[in-house]
């Protein structure tokens, strides 16, 4: 399938299913939108899976791996060894989301989507398309063909994990440097100064963010991505993490697979997934706030309400890892609590 007819394809949510969930919500014995935000999710996701019937068991966290070769601005304070370290961690199940994902009863599966160095040992998918992204400070980050390319991997992973009997996915990401490539990303979607998408990352220096914040400038001024055209400014300025996140998004929409937006840059690659097809909007799942500047813009632009607000900013999926917790426990009440009627109670009558 192209990715013009996945576009077309996407459907929109399934309304009788979510009217069935909100209506079983309401005839639990506790007090009406008493779990708030949590039986909205659950409602969107009887939507997404078109059955009122809520099964979460099967839970994983899909990392995308990518180099980002603007990192030889000195625009992260980790060089590239640590992109292959860190994605060598997750096939190994020792880096930091595999630890919360095991507490969650999730798997995680790394995609190498373009580490920049060869990836050794097991458990990592392997679906590179380049060694890392050009330096988009010196030229495009890649090929509009390389860009669409990715975005392909990312749909197929998230027809896979459909096929594999997952029923929600996390999205996690890892590559030094993509807090760069997220707010330039950012920036063009949304036609948004530089300096209020742009932060320390995993811990940059003043020094440093200055300089960040004048590359992303530059590599805006310079290569002129088009703010109407996702594919232009991924393939521009982005990364192929963000590009299989943006898949993984389109992916799940297209197969009923829920997906859980993680951090900034996720965030970035919803926002790319529903610029590419809106009807995507219905379907995100935002797990918690970044202390990424660039996160409040991008909440809003997407019109997602995160529910954990915990000055998080780690990426790998980690955020959207701990929002599984509080779903397991929506969906065990939902799916098990007792009704009015089981419990003699009368139901509440609707407000005149
Ligand atoms: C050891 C380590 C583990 C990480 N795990 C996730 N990130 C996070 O930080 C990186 C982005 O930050 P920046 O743009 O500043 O390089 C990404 O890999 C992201 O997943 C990590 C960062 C480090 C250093
Ligand atoms: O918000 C995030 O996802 C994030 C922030 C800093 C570093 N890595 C990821």
């Amino acid at each position: 399938m192209t990715l013009e007819q996945v576009l077309e394809r996407i459907p929109p949510l399934d309304a009788e299913a979510m009217a069935q969930a909100k209506q079983h919500w309401d005839a639990l014995a506790k007090p009406l939108h008493g779990l708030g935000d949590l039986e909205d999710i659950l409602i969107r996701i009887a939507g997404i899976c078109r059955t009122p019937r809520i099964d979460l068991r099967n839970k994983a966290v899909v990392v995308m791996c990518a180099d980002n070769g603007v990192v030889a601005e000195g625009i992260s304070q980790s060089g590239q060894d640590v992109t292959q370290i860190i994605t060598e961690n997750l096939g190994k199940g020792t880096s930091t989301v595999c630890h919360m994902a095991r507490a969650a009863g999730a798997d995680v599966i790394p995609v190498d989507i373009g580490v920049a160095s060869d990836i050794h040992g097991s458990g990592v998918v392997h679906r590179k398309i380049a060694r890392g992204t050009h330096n988009f400070a010196k030229q495009p980050a890649m090929s509009r063909d390389q860009a669409v390319q990715a975005i392909d991997v990312g749909i197929e992973t998230a027809l896979l994990c459909r096929q594999h009997g997952y029923d929600v996915v996390a999205t996690g990401e890892m590559g030094i440097g993509n807090t760069t490539s997220t707010a330039a990303v950012t920036a063009a979607l949304l036609h948004a100064p530089v300096e209020l998408v742009t932060g320390r990352g995993s811990g940059l220096t003043s020094e440093g963010l200055v300089r960040k914040i004048q590359v992303v400038t530059r590599a805006l001024e310079q290569w002129q991505p088009n703010q109407h055209d996702p594919i232009d400014i991924l393939s521009k300025v982005g990364g192929y993490d963000l590009c299989g996140l943006t898949g993984l998004f389109l992916g799940g929409a297209l197969c009923g697979l829920p997906m859980i937006i993680d951090g900034v840059i996720a965030s970035a690659a919803a926002l790319c997934a529903v610029r590419l097809c809106p009807t995507v909007r219905d379907y995100l799942i935002a797990s918690h706030h970044t202390a990424e500047p660039a996160g409040v813009l991008l909440e809003q632009a997407l019109d997602v309400k995160p529910i954990i607000d915990a000055h998080m900013a780690l990426g790998e999926g980690t955020g959207a890892v701990l929002l599984f917790g509080m779903l397991d426990a929506a969906a065990s009440l939902y799916t098990n609590g007792n009704t009015f009627d089981d419990s003699n109670i009368e139901a509440y009558q609707p407000l005149s």
